[in-house]
């Protein structure tokens, strides 16, 4: 399902707490849109409300021309899944189960999962890799594994649009090499995926465009190659970085220069 989500002079934040403002963005179907700042900056509170989560300060936010608000929340879950940053698990659940949470906007009030509903979650654990932890505790398996568990319940939800609040926090490298395939492979398939990250060459793996937030601001926005500059990561980040080709990969890596 190709849908477009938009923000229009979005300002955002907590009640009497502003965070930022000034966001324009329109997301395209299928693009891969990579957010990227310092901790602290606004990336989880500006999804938030994107999401329809916070309401906004000023300005709004639109799916397909419709404010996110005239969304029931079924309707919005059939449209756009939240990966969350993966915190600590209180729910007595298994594994098979939280994915199959994924299809609770799908299934009628009352009704149970049907044949298709645990098709497509074994189908979502599948494409994961973690079909082996189906009957796993989601309380009991790793951080990593909560987090890939979480992104299985966004695909068994089969939305238009993906929101990934730094879906490789706490992974491990080749589990983050896999989630950074995954997010390639959802765009390919035109699921648009929007993602924050503190690696910006996860950006030039998997983004068709990047926006760097600077105090709740965005200071640049566009693609990869145009936007991640060395002297735009050193105003970020504060430290300096050298971007290079890395032939063997295939595209720009991005590492800090050490002293
Ligand atoms: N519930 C809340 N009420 C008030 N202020 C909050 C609340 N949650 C977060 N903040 C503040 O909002 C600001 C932005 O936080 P946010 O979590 O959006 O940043 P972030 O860019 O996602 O950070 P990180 O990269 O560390 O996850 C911070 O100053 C934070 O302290």
């Amino acid at each position: 399902m190709a849908l477009m989500l938009t923000a229009v002079d979005l300002a955002f934040g907590y009640r009497g707490v502003r965070v930022g403002g000034g966001v324009n963005l329109a997301i395209a179907p299928g693009e891969v849109f990579c957010l990227l700042g310092p901790n602290g900056c606004g990336k989880t509170t500006l999804f938030r409300t994107l999401l329809g989560l916070l309401p906004p300060h000023a300005g709004r936010v639109e799916l397909d021309g419709k404010p996110v608000a005239a969304f029931s929340r079924a309707e919005f879950a059939r449209r756009i899944a939240y990966v969350p940053q993966a915190g600590a698990p209180t729910f007595p659940f298994s594994v098979a189960d939280v994915v199959l949470m994924g299809r609770a906007s799908r299934i009628a009030t009352f009704a149970a999962p049907g044949p298709a509903d645990h098709a497509a979650a074994r189908a979502a654990l599948a494409t994961i890799g973690i079909a082996h932890l189906a009957e796993r505790r989601f309380s009991e398996v790793s951080g990593g594994e909560r987090q890939m568990t979480l992104i299985a319940r966004a695909l068994a939800q089969e939305p238009g649009l993906v929101v990934m609040d730094e879906p490789t926090a706490s992974l491990d490298f080749g589990n983050q090499a896999r989630v950074i395939a995954q997010v390639r492979a959802l765009g390919a398939r035109g699921i648009a995926v929007v993602l924050s990250t503190h690696d910006p060459g996860q950006a030039f793996a998997c983004a068709s465009r990047v926006a760097l937030m600077r105090r709740g601001e965005i200071v640049s926005l566009g693609r990869p190659t145009a936007t991640l500059k060395p002297e735009a990561l050193r105003a970020l980040y504060g430290v300096d970085v050298t971007v290079a080709w890395l032939e063997p990969a295939g595209r720009r890596v991005c590492i800090p220069t050490l002293e």
